[in-house]
């Protein structure tokens, strides 16, 4: 099974290190030419937060550039795999969908907030996509170096557009037969799922992103210590009523508990940086249009307005402006 994989950061090199690792054919696609280099010339390295280590040795994961990036490559993967962040999607939009697009045959994208599935299917004319949610913890450390700072579970299904939750239908099933990428990522250590309701878990990842990460970006806080105070909590008990009351609008189903589990996430990951503090402290671009952003025009198409979550789009906006 051939996997192609673009986007060399911290998932990309976990996933294509352990994948390799448990003996599939993976190709990563880099942004440099210096990062490809070096991952050809010394392999990957993956760190365990208990102090262990895992090295894929030199030639196991084939790295290039993706300016070497060619239509056969396209044709003979099993699967595209996208593990840049949000940002980086037009930009393969024009690179790799719009030149070799109808010979991809299965897209699968890890990608956090949404918009990118409906872009991508556009250049996608007779390939499948499938959306992966993962909680995996990953942070590169380097140019092939990464920290695997906590293991959590993927769920992965397809997208189509008749399954989108304001369509009212299901999600089709007639691609999950095919999903054999799902063996592939378990016999490598992910413990993974097949849903034929990806849409619950992508709206809901969507929820706690878009209630943790613009706070702590702001505020420049662990996610744990969001609880530490009343007023923070009612922030994000205020962003969270907002977007449900833009999910009810658009008839997007949320499970019962779902504010109880904002506040797991964040006791669970209480150490952790969010993504989005992240970016902000490295002065880069942040997710935020595609995750806060993303409920603000979800509840413009459906006449409800989500003025919070629109500031916080615009005090992000202008932090790494
Ligand atoms: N890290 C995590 O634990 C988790 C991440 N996610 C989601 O997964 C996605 C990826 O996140 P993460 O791995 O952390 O992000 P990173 O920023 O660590 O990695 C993104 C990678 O994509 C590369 N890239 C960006 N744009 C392009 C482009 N146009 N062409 C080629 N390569 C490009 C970057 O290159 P360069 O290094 O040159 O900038 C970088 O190597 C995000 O949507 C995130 O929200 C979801 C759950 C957990
Ligand atoms: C769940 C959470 C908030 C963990 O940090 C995350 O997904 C992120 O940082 O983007």
């Amino acid at each position: 099974m051939d996997i192609q994989m673009i986007g060399a950061g911290s998932l990309g090199l976990l996933y294509a290190g352990k994948l390799a690792a448990s003996g599939a054919k993976v190709t990563l696609w880099c942004r440099s030419d210096e990062q490809a280099a070096a991952i050809h010339s010394s392999g990957i390295t993956i760190h365990h937060s208990d102090g262990g280590e895992l090295h894929i040795p030199p030639g196991v994961v084939k790295a290039h550039p993706l300016s070497e990036f060619h239509e056969e490559a396209g044709a003979a993967a099993d699967y595209l795999v996208l593990m840049v962040k949000q940002q980086g999607i037009e930009d393969l939009v024009e690179r790799v969908f719009i030149p070799y697009g109808r010979s991809i045959q299965r897209c699968v994208c890890f990608q956090n907030g949404t918009g990118h599935l409906e872009l991508l299917q556009q250049h996608l004319p007779s390939g499948a996509i499938y959306a992966a949610i993962t909680t995996e913890g990953a942070k590169r450390i380097g140019p092939r170096e990464v920290l695997h700072a906590g293991s959590g579970t993927t769920t992965i299904g397809p997208y189509n557009t008749e399954g989108m939750p304001e369509s009212g239908q299901k999600s089709a099933s007639r691609e999950i037969s095919d999903i054999r990428l799902i063996e592939l990522l378990n016999r490598a250590g992910f413990k993974t799922y097949l849903s034929n309701e990806i849409y619950t878990a992508i709206y809901r990842k969507l929820m706690i992103n878009a209630v943790i990460n613009p706070l702590t970006a702001l505020w420049r806080i662990p996610n744990g210590a969001l609880l530490d105070d009343p007023m923070r909590i009612q922030l994000m008990k205020e962003l969270f009523d907002e977007a449900c009351a833009v999910y009810d609008a658009a008839g997007i189903s949320r499970e019962d508990h779902l504010w109880d589990q904002i506040v797991g996430v964040c006791r669970m990951t209480s150490t952790n940086t969010s993504s989005m503090l992240k970016d902000v402290l490295e002065g880069r671009a942040t997710e935020i249009s595609w995750i806060n952003g993303s409920i603000v025009r979800l509840g413009q198409r459906h006449g409800v307005a989500a003025p919070k979550h629109e500031l916080l789009c615009r005090l992000i906006e202008g932090t790494t402006k």
